[in-house]
């Protein structure tokens, strides 16, 4: 394990150096891995643990959609795909990826094939943390361990075969093999990280759900939405109003940022843009700051799992997200941003 420094903070960190994946191939040598769940992160860890060699099933529910897309994908009924209980029962890891909610109803059917020795596998601390809350409470002779890619399995799976790599956070939360933190390594380079971070699983679910909610995905949109209909409320067109927001982040900022960061993407741009932005953007975080004081007191207190736990075990769940989805999609801004998209040169 190597030690590095974060800006001046030492932390654990696992390479792909000192943990090859003909290391990992031969840790799980003996194991057969059982991906259960075939939605965003069960696509992305299993191909990749495929294409990577080590024996891998998938466990789904017969019937969905999610089952027909794991055939398309070449998993074969009966041999490489089976139901739920059956690829747990035939695992020695079995790599929990059902949804966060999906978990709490399936538990039992699982919980009943963790028999001592096996491990049992999260891609989220959500399950173990609020375990009041989902009533998921492992035995206590298996292996309780987590890798949790920071991104999409969508991001994941393209990532592995471009031959890149997308970092994970690791975690033990339970070693009752003493094998637990080679499995977990093992793991983490078999599904395709490039770098594994040390993490527990309650930091790594407090943090996932602050960012998801806040940077990420939910600050993100309400800060776009403000400054879009600002600009539209002063008359300005909606191409206007979205290049100004959205495109010119997306296309020619961010990817600045994502190189060399801020400052370097700062003194890229005028003079003019530097002055503005060095003078706003405190005015910006202390606007905000309180907001995620709030989220994050939110999430600590569990309220936003539990939030996230009972609208999303109702039976029409997926119809109401999608309709929410659907009315973001439908809003001015994000149909401009359909034909901005349409309009980049390289589309045409
Ligand atoms: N979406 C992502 O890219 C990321 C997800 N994670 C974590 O990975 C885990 C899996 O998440 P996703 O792939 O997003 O899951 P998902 O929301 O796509 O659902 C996965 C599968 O669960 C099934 N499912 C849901 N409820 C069920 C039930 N009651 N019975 C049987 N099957 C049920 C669905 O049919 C689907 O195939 C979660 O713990 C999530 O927090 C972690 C990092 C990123
Ligand atoms: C993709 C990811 O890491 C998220 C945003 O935390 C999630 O999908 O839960
Ligand atoms: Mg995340
Ligand atoms: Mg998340």
């Amino acid at each position: 394990m190597a030690k590095i420094n974060f800006g001046g903070v030492e932390e654990n960190v696992v390479t792909r150096e000192e943990f090859p994946l003909e290391k990992a191939l031969e840790t799980l040598k003996d194991e057969t891995i059982a991906v259960i769940g075939y939605g965003v992160q069960g696509p992305g860890q299993s191909l990749n643990l495929r294409d990577n060699g080590f024996r891998v099933i998938v466990g789904q529910r017969e019937g969905s959609a999610s089952w027909d897309k794991a055939v398309a994908d070449g998993w074969v009924p009966g041999q490489t795909l089976f139901d739920i209980e059956e690829a747990a029962e035939r695992a020695t890891i079995i790599q929990y990826l059902l949804s966060d909610a999906g978990q709490i109803a399936v538990w039992p059917s699982i919980k009943k094939h963790l028999t001592p020795g096996k491990a049992l596998y999260f891609s989220h601390g959500f399950g173990i943390t609020y375990k009041e809350r989902t009533g998921i409470v492992p035995p206590a002779d298996v292996d309780v361990i987590l890798i949790a890619p920071k991104g999409s399995g969508t991001s994941l799976r393209r990532m592995f075969l471009q031959g890149r790599g997308l970092n994970s956070s690791y975690a033990v939360f339970q070693d009752a093999t003493g094998r637990a933190f080679e499995r977990v390594v093992a793991l983490g380079i078999g599904v395709g990280s490039g770098y594994l971070f040390e993490t527990d699983f309650k930091r790594e679910v407090y943090s996932d759900l602050t960012g998801e909610r806040g940077t990420l995905m939910g600050a993100i949109q309400g800060i776009f939405a403000a400054q879009y209909d600002t600009l539209r409320a002063n008359g300005h067109t909606p191409s206007e109003a979205f290049n100004e927001t959205v495109e010119e982040l997306t296309q020619s900022l961010m990817p600045l940022v994502s190189e060399n960061g801020m400052d370097w993407m700062y003194a890229n741009c005028s003079t003019t843009a530097q002055r503005g932005a060095l003078d706003w953007w405190k005015k910006f975080r202390d606007a905000t700051k309180p907001v995620f004081e709030e989220l994050y007191r939110e999430v600590a207190a569990g309220n936003e799992a539990q939030r996230s736990i009972d609208l999303n075990s109702k039976p029409d769940y997926r119809e109401k997200l999608n309709e929410e989805l659907r009315e973001m999609r439908e809003s001015e801004m994000w149909q401009t941003g359909a034909v901005v998209r349409k309009l980049r040169p390289e589309n045409n």
